[in-house]
């Protein structure tokens, strides 16, 4: 399936000179949804995934189902003030700006294969600050999966020799 089709372009949103890759339209799309995610779903096999990590809040959308379908955890990162227990912290900076992102600080098992998805990799600030807390808790980042990938912003420079698999590049 070319998933590329799937995918909606909005040109200077949310600001001017952004060109904004939304993937509402491959999620609303019951067999586009389902293809992205079995393609994510085979790579964690391969790289041995035992949790699924995904950071708010189009990480969700595609972590979830495919620890879903593994029958394996989830753990969600979040931006501060949302996870009601201890958290740890990562502050990082992306395409359009500036946060910090939180996870539980018990959300991952010392030495636990973690999958790290989200929908689109773009400076790799957010999946960076990420690999960050997962490591702080003691977890291995086995594989880091993306519906997206924007080339031009070399989010991989960031991202030293961990497994990258992206299933659609701009
Ligand atoms: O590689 P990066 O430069 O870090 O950019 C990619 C991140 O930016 C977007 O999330 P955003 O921070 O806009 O949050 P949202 O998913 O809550 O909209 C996207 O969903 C990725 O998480
Ligand atoms: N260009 C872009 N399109 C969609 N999501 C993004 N997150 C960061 N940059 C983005």
């Amino acid at each position: 399936m070319d998933l590329k089709q799937y995918v909606t372009t909005v040109e200077n949103w949310p600001k001017e000179g952004i060109i904004f890759r939304d993937i509402t339209t491959i999620m609303d799309n019951g067999a586009a949804y389902k293809y992205a995610t079995d393609q994510i779903v085979e790579y964690a096999k391969e790289v041995g995934a035992e949790i699924v990590v995904g950071p708010e809040a189009r990480g969700f959308i595609i972590g979830c189902p495919v620890a879903y379908a593994l029958e394996i955890g989830f753990a969600p990162v979040r931006k501060p003030g949302k996870l009601p227990r201890e958290v740890i912290s990562a502050d990082y900076g992306l395409e359009y700006g500036k946060d910090t992102l939180t996870m539980h600080h018990d959300a991952i098992k010392p030495g636990q294969k973690v999958l790290i998805c989200d929908d689109l990799l773009a400076t790799g600030g957010t999946v960076e600050a990420t690999v960050r807390l997962v490591e702080q808790l003691g977890g291995q980042v086995v594989g880091c999966a993306f519906l997206i990938e924007l080339l031009e912003l070399n989010g991989r420079a960031k991202l030293g020799d961990l497994n990258i698999k992206t299933l659609i590049q701009y």
